[in-house]
């Protein structure tokens, strides 16, 4: 049965209000793994609970490792998921009295439609010594998986394109590596690591995926990235950041190669940010209505690609400003809107922003060009061909272009939009509905790949301060 339409909530005033953000996608889901990586259990406190933090918790079950979700662990009310890492060393020495993997049962990872989950998985995986299979929603099997398995091939992974084929398959060249969902990795020795190269061109989280497993490889991993560059940099730099920040030692001897020595990675405790993507489209509410939205705990600093927000939205008019909280690591962020937003002509690289600043784009007169976006065609969805579809069904004109699109003129009324199982493709249209009537949105459900909570923060965000009246552009 096709979902109900969401009929996304029109502000009917500026909105104004305060809203707190679950955790990071990105962030919960490297510590995760990393927790299962470590040299005992590790407390992963406020982790993100969503379809995509579940789906790795799953799969790390799955795997070996041990995972307990502990309510309230430092009296503060939060949540923390305690892991017990993965049996590893019998993988790294089944003859050393441990029972040999080579009797352990075959593994099934779901991936949904998790991007941390597909690439970030299958090294972790491979140093299990298990035989994997990897299979995910029907939109996951079109997403890139090519690099992150060639990677492994290289390193003497076995990898099938067949879920289903046998266990110990031949091994293919690195060339011939599947390059989609399903497959299946074999490697009864674990993963002593070394070197390789690949093309992270389709996506950062190729790279990001082996660095993750590459402390507990027994020589490590130089990286090498083989294209021209790599999309969502930021990402890559928070994994590295994040292995650092856990005593890991790593390097980047020249642009584009990244070092992780072999190593344990100590038991930890963490406490995971708010999701500053995610934060997104909350402080656009504020933007598009030229309203206050008021966000406690922003980080002072962050490895977040959404701590470019307070510039993006700078740049489309709105006011930002901060204030210090107690603690001094964490600030209040305070956006006003403005009377009517301006576009900055281009936006470069937003990565995993780009839809929610494409809702920003189709809000305002003039063009806007995003840029070094190619890669977002890989995404949930192909997010270059939905949105341009999606503000054109709406009224305004938008084109797709060799790295990115183009919207030429504001969209001018509303209409069903379309979701394309794609959680940031659904908030894009719940921006549009503030100012738009009668915005409804395809399948909202699928907000739960990140925060299952939108319907209601978002109803909660709009509902919570009238004054004054908000424009229709
Ligand atoms: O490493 C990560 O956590 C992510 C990396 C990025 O992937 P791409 O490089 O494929 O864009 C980003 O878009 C995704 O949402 C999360
Ligand atoms: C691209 C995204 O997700 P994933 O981690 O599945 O790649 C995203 O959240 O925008």
């Amino acid at each position: 049965m096709p979902p109900t339409p969401w009929p996304a909530p029109r502000a009917g005033a500026p909105v104004r209000g305060e809203v707190v953000v679950p955790a990071s996608k990105s962030l919960t889901n490297r510590l995760l793994l990393l927790a299962a990586l470590a040299d005992g259990p590790c407390l992963v406190i406020n982790a993100l609970e969503s379809r995509d933090s579940a789906l790795m918790l799953a799969a790390l079950e799955q795997l070996g490792a041990g995972v307990e979700h502990i309510s309230d662990p430092a009296g503060t009310g939060e949540q923390a998921v305690r892991i017990t890492p993965l049996p590893l060393d019998q993988a790294a020495h089944p003859s050393a009295g441990h029972p040999s993997v080579a009797h352990a049962p075959e593994v099934r990872v779901d991936c949904g439609l998790a991007g941390t989950v597909m690439r970030f998985l299958p090294a972790v995986a491979a140093l299990t010594g298990r035989t994997v299979h990897f299979d995910g929603d029907p939109e996951a099997r079109v997403r890139p998986m090519g690099a992150v398995l060639q990677g492994l091939a290289e390193l003497g992974v076995a990898v099938t394109g067949d879920a289903g084929s046998a266990p110990g398959g031949s091994s293919k060249p690195a060339s011939q590596a599947p390059s989609t969902l399903p497959f299946t990795l074999h490697s009864p020795g674990g993963l002593d690591g070394g070197e390789a190269a690949i093309d992270a061109s389709a996506s950062s989280q190729f790279v990001s995926g082996l660095l993750l497993a590459a402390p507990r490889m027994t020589k490590g991993l130089t990286l090498r990235h083989s294209g021209t560059s790599v999309p969502s940099l930021e990402h890559v730099e928070m994994t590295m950041t994040v292995l650092e920040q856990l005593g890991v030692t790593v390097s980047s001897p020249q642009p584009f190669t990244w070092r992780v020595e072999p190593g344990p990675i100590p038991a930890f405790t963490v406490r995971v940010e708010p999701d500053l993507s995610n934060a997104g489209p909350f402080l656009c509410a504020a933007a598009v209505t030229g309203g206050e939205v008021v966000m406690r705990g922003w980080p002072k600093t962050s490895t977040q690609i959404g701590r470019r927000w307070t510039r993006l939205l700078a740049d489309f008019g709105a006011a930002i400003s901060t204030t210090e909280e107690a603690g001094g690591e964490t600030l209040t962020l305070t956006v006003r809107g403005p009377q009517r937003l301006t576009t900055p002509g281009t936006v470069d690289g937003t990565a995993e922003l780009t839809p929610t600043v494409a809702a920003l784009a189709a809000l305002c007169e003039g063009e806007t060009t995003f840029t070094s976006v190619a890669h977002l065609r890989g995404h949930e969805t192909d997010r270059i061909a939905a949105l341009a579809a999606e503000i054109r069904r709406l009224g305004g004109e938008a084109e797709e272009t060799d790295d990115g699109f183009r919207v030429l003129s504001p969209i001018s009324h509303g209409g069903l939009v379309r979701s394309y199982a794609d959680h940031r493709m659904a908030t894009f249209a719940a921006v549009l509905g503030l100012v738009v009537d009668e915005v409804e949105v395809e399948d909202i459900g699928c907000t739960a790949k990140t925060m299952p909570t939108f319907p209601q923060l978002w109803q909660d965000l709009v509902s919570s301060g009238h004054s004054g009246d908000a424009e229709t552009p």
